[in-house]
């Protein structure tokens, strides 16, 4: 955001982490209290965990400067609606946000410089904002090399169910399961896990408390992806059992043109910004 704004000023709880922003020049103050930090500003970003961001609007909502934009970075969008817009006072433009990037690391180091290039920004605003405040948002998150769209709330928390909420439980769950085998049969099975295992591996590493608060807050969405993830599983396991190679291979080229078409459209760049190498098979 440097460049692009005034000041940038910070709040976090614990001490170390208001010394390492100070320290890493991710911002040019910080305060031990939100409502401190959120003084005067003319945009306020919500960066907590989702089950947490009803308390953080409750505690600034005094505070904010009036006409001000508030914005969030929360994974579900409905929820922290539900939480946050009661709190705000009248002339407050809320405009709910979610970057479609991030690492399994936390904490004030974990953010690069090219994180949200070219990455998706999705934006939820009610249709009672101001245009002119969601072109204000959206020119700074542009300037972040993000790319902005804006939907509703309730199909945000649906897609996201499919393209990250869903897929985060599968990998915890798959390297449960290799611990769980490896403990039975006393083996070292996830010793010799390739890549593919280990792209679980650092998934199934992210935060605990955010993702808990995803899958408590997107319940229904997810619940309905993790019901369709078991109808196609029971196909699968029945072609297997069956000896249906035909079936298996199908099924296999096609979701490999969805990848070879992520791929194509640019939209992988991810893997690369953080050092790794984007497999292009
Ligand atoms: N990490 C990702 O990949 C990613 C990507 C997009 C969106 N998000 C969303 O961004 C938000 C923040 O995630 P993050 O990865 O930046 O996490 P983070 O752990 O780096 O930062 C969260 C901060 O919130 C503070 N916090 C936790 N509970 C709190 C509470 N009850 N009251 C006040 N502060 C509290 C923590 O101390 C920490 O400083 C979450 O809502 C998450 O869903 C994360
Ligand atoms: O690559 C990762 O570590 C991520 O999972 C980042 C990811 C995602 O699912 O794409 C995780 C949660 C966020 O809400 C947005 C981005």
């Amino acid at each position: 955001m440097k460049g692009h704004v005034g000041q940038i000023v910070g709040h976090a709880k614990s001490q170390e982490t208001r010394d390492t922003a100070l320290e890493i020049g991710l911002c040019d103050q910080v305060f031990a209290t939100a409502a401190e930090a959120v003084a005067g500003a003319d945009l306020v970003v919500l960066a907590v965990p989702v089950g947490a961001m009803g308390a953080l609007a409750a505690e600034i909502a005094p505070h904010l400067k009036p006409g001000c934009t508030v914005t969030d970075v929360g994974s579900v969008k409905q929820a922290v609606i539900a939480a946050v817009a009661p709190h705000l006072p009248e002339g407050v433009a809320f405009i709910p946000g979610h970057p479609m990037a991030g690492t399994e690391y936390s904490g004030p180091r974990s953010g690069f410089a090219t994180l949200f290039v070219n990455r998706w920004w999705l934006l939820t605003p009610g249709e009672d904002v101001a245009p002119k405040a969601i072109e204000t948002l959206t020119a700074l998150l542009v300037a972040m090399g993000a790319k902005v769209n804006t939907m509703t709330p309730e199909h945000h928390d649906q897609v996201l169910a499919v393209v990250s909420h869903t897929p985060h439980l599968i990998a915890y769950t798959m390297v449960g399961v290799a611990d769980h085998v490896a403990q039975v049969s006393n083996s070292e099975v996830i010793e010799y896990s390739a890549s593919g295992f280990r792209d679980f591996t650092r998934i199934a590493a992210s935060d605990p408390t955010m993702w808990r608060d995803v899958f408590l807050t997107n319940k229904d969405a997810v619940l309905d992806i993790l019901g369709r993830f078991a109808e196609e599983l029971f196909v699968l396991q029945r072609a297997i059992r069956m000896g249906d190679g035909d079936h298996l291979f199908d099924y296999f080229t096609r979701t490999r043109a969805i990848r070879r078409g992520i791929i194509e459209a640019g939209q992988d760049t991810a893997a690369a910004d953080f050092g790794r190498v984007a497999v292009k098979t």
